[in-house]
């Protein structure tokens, strides 16, 4: 099955949607797809979140996430130097303000890689936002995903199925669907909707 848009509610096609938000629950495949998109595309621009969690074998600070402890994480709060903010099975990830906006301001595509909670915190401050929500292909295929890609204790894995079915509930909220069967076809599809290609 090909990455076909699900419910697609029309975008009014004189209207580039500068910031696109890519939203789906653990497991599905968001960072492969953006992976995917970025070898071809390094142009396209990832805001990098902070975090509290800890990171996984590989995982770099300032490339995949900023590692930081809950004292920091307190302080990019308070001091409201992240644009939204919110906390999923258990630590803290928020996407920060000021790197966003300069690349806006610059008129160049940006994408965020957040959860629900987030989608609807940007979806409240930037009308215009364009919020795409990345499904598995099954409820079984995502369980397959989440625990073959081996990065968390069966405990975690349980905790984020449990918001899995909290998100995939949620999917209507969102402008478009996109359903990861084929990582190519994704990446494609997500490029053609923020409009790089
Ligand atoms: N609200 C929000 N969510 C984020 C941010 N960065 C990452 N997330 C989301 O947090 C969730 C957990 O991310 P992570 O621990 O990296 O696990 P993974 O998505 O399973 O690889 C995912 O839904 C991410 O999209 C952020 O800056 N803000
Ligand atoms: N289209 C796909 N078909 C099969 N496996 C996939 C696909 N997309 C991603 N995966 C695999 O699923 C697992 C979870 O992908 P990942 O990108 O880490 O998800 P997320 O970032 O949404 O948590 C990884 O092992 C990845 O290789």
């Amino acid at each position: 099955m090909a990455a076909t848009p699900r419910g697609t509610s029309p975008v009014p096609p004189d209207v580039r949607p500068r910031l696109t938000v890519l939203s789906g629950p653990s497991g599905v495949g968001k960072s492969t797809v953006v992976a995917h998109m970025r070898k071809e595309h390094p142009d396209v621009w990832l805001s990098v979140s902070a975090t509290t969690r800890r990171p996984r074998p590989g995982e770099k600070h300032g490339v995949h996430y900023f590692f930081v402890s809950d004292e920091e994480m307190d302080k990019l709060i308070a001091n409201g130097e992240l644009l939204e903010w919110a906390e999923f099975a258990g630590n803290r990830y928020g996407t920060p303000r000021d790197a966003v906006i300069e690349r806006l301001e610059s008129g160049e595509p940006v994408l965020l890689e957040i959860d629900l909670q987030g989608a609807r915190q940007v979806r409240a401050s930037m009308s215009d936002a364009l919020l795409v929500f990345l499904a598995p292909p099954s409820w079984e295929e995502l369980v397959r995903r989440l625990t073959g890609r081996g990065t968390e204790p069966p405990e975690v894995i349980e905790r984020r199925l449990q918001a899995a079915k909290i998100e995939l509930a949620a999917e209507p909220e969102f402008d478009t669907t996109l359903v990861n069967t084929s990582v190519e076809d994704v990446a494609r599809e997500l490029l053609a909707l923020m409009e790089v290609v």
